[in-house]
């Protein structure tokens, strides 16, 4: 299982690096009108936008690296409509992720992995909306990912807790398997969205 997975992450590594630099410019326009038709979030735009900022959903997405699609630009159209933004922040330890509020201006510290995190005074926040990166994924919402297991723990430990909330991988279309090697610690993706496409497994 361990090596199944670890050689489709290289090959899932180049063959986004290589979509990254075809549609890098336009996904990301794509994905954000997307994401913000989708009945999960219209109901809480709205919400957004009628209730007072401290209301407004929260919305957690990630500081791209390598060649992961650029999700500043998801957050920055969520947030032109109240949504209130958070970033991952790495327990290194724990090997879970805690998010962070960010106002999309706030100077952000260096994190691991290349990765940039809100500043240690900043609320945690519990998201309405998780936007997770991923390396592959399939129609029925399993997701590779760099192999850490972070988003995998955390996603568990939201969903043992009761919390009420909403995984949206965002990929590009080519990242798309037809299956994927599934562990049984593997959380499942609630939706994917594409360039091309909304998936709802
Ligand atoms: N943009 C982004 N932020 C994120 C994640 C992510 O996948 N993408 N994470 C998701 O968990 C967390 C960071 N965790 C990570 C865990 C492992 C690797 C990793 O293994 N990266 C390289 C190895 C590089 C190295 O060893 O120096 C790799 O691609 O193999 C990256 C991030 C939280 N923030
Ligand atoms: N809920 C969990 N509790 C404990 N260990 C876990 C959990 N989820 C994953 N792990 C462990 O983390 C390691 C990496 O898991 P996996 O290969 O599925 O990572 P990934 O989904 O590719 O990475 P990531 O979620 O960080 O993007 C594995 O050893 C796995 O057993």
């Amino acid at each position: 299982m361990k090596q199944k997975k670890a050689a489709l992450r290289q090959e899932m590594k180049a063959r986004r690096a290589t979509l990254q630099q075809q549609l890098g410019a336009s996904a990301p326009r794509q994905i954000a009108s997307r994401l913000l038709m989708l009945p999960e979030m219209a109901g809480t735009v709205q919400k957004g936008i009628k209730a007072e900022r401290n209301e407004s959903s929260i919305v957690a997405g990630f500081y791209p690296i390598q060649s992961e699609i650029d999700c500043l630009f998801l957050l920055k159209a969520l947030n032109a409509v109240q949504w209130r933004c958070a970033l991952p922040v790495m327990s290194g330890v724990s090997k879970h992720l805690a998010f962070k509020e960010w106002d999309l201006e706030e100077e952000l510290k260096e994190g691991a992995y290349g990765t940039r995190e809100p500043l240690s005074d900043m609320l945690y926040v519990m998201p309405d909306v998780v936007l997770v990166p991923l390396l592959a994924f399939d129609e029925t919402g399993h997701r590779l990912g760099y192999g850490g297991g972070y988003y995998d723990r955390t996603l568990d430990i939201y969903r043992e807790k009761g919390h009420s909330f909403t995984a949206i991988g965002v990929a590009f279309e080519g990242q798309k398997q037809d299956s994927l090697p599934v562990s049984k610690q593997d959380q499942p993706l609630d939706i994917i969205v594409t360039e091309e496409k909304v998936y709802r497994p």
